[in-house]
């Protein structure tokens, strides 16, 4: 549905060039709902820009449903343009103009008859939710229902991709998760793509199916939001992955931890989807002569499975620790051992 092959974006201006976007390679499949993350200035908002020609790419060829949109101009890159909504942080709505009329604007704009538009509307105000407001303003309305209406607006023309620039930054995090399930929902239900770029891996855990990283303009990594998740590699994916899978206080946690086990081993076991449902606790003080301390955990949800993250103290006999070690590895659970140093 969008391949991105080589594409460069240099910004040029007062004798200084800024490489923004850096010989990126992209693919996104139909139907697919692909996060990009990064952390400010690593050249989200530019890439996701090339995918409506709001930029042109200075190099590379950046293909959407089925058109090279480097390469169309005037009514041709105005028709691409049509199968591609944008949702933004700021919603971006008219303030002088009803939920109504904000929904109607983009079918105003198509040449839609208005009959017809009134009843694409009606449609659209039902899909996302916001049945009994459509003669509010932007300014009556929650920070969650002005996204909405940007959603359905977006949505007006049947687009084939939804581009969401950072559409949850804005919003508390209740509201952040009722947007993001409405935008699972749409996928599901329209067989919509959605492109989204995002600083937060919450948003990536939740709705993602795969994921690029990137880091001065360039992907760094990508992957199905599992595996990733999994086995991160970058030191940056390391970080984001972080953020959902431990609490902040972790680090002194587990040093305050391991000042206090002076013996026996502190070990961090990573699970993957079906491998969480396993009685592994159990099994252990069953088999194994050891004492074994629960210390914290958490388990994440994503669109392809749960995630979970358990740190455990293992006390007993050294030979014991080691065989009770190679037995969760066994079952291929993740253990990482984590050393006094
Ligand atoms: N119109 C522009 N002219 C010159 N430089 C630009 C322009 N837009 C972006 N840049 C530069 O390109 C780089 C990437 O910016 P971009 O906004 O794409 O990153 P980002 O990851 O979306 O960050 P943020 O979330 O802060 O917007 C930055 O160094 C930025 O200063």
């Amino acid at each position: 549905m969008i391949t991105l092959k080589g594409v460069k974006k240099v910004y040029k201006g007062n004798g200084r060039e800024v490489v923004a976007v850096d010989n990126v390679d992209l693919n996104i499949k139909q139907g697919e709902i692909y996060g990009i993350i990064g952390y400010s200035g690593a050249g989200k908002s530019t890439l996701i820009r090339l995918l409506n020609r709001l930029e042109q790419a200075t190099e590379g060829t950046v293909e959407v449903a089925g058109r090279d949109l480097t390469k169309i101009s005037g009514s041709e890159l105005r028709r691409a343009r049509q199968e591609i909504g944008m949702i933004f942080q700021h919603f971006n709505l008219l303030w002088s103009r009803t939920v109504r009329e904000n929904i109607a604007f983009p079918l105003e704009i198509a040449g839609v008859p208005k009959n017809e538009r009134m009843k694409r509307v009606d449609e659209l105000i039902k899909l996302v939710g916001l049945e009994g407001r459509e003669d509010a303003y932007p300014s009556q309305l929650s920070g969650g229902q002005k996204q909405r209406v940007g959603i359905a607006r977006a949505l007006a023309n049947r687009p084939k991709v939804l581009l969401c620039d950072e559409a949850t930054s804005a919003l508390d995090p209740q509201t952040t998760d009722q947007i993001l399930e409405l935008l699972v929902d749409i996928n599901k239900k329209l067989g919509l793509t959605i492109v989204l770029i995002t600083h937060e891996m919450h948003v990536i855990r939740k709705i993602c199916h795969r994921v690029s990283v990137m880091e001065n303009g360039r992907i760094v990594e990508q992957g199905p939001v599992l595996e990733v998740f999994r086995k991160p590699q970058q030191p940056i994916t390391k970080r984001f992955v972080k953020q959902v899978t431990e609490p902040e206080e972790t680090k002194e946690t587990i040093e305050h931890l391991l000042n206090n086990y002076r013996s026996g081993q502190v070990i961090r076991l990573t699970f993957i989807g079906e491998d969480a449902e396993q009685p592994l606790i159990t099994n252990l003080i069953r088999t194994f002569p050891i004492n074994i301390n629960i210390l914290q955990g958490k388990i994440s949800q994503t669109q392809d499975g749960a995630y979970g993250t358990l740190f455990v103290h293992l006390d007993g006999d050294k030979a014991d620790i080691e065989k009770a070690i190679t037995y969760i590895r066994d079952k291929n659970i993740e253990v990482e051992v984590i050393n006094n140093d």
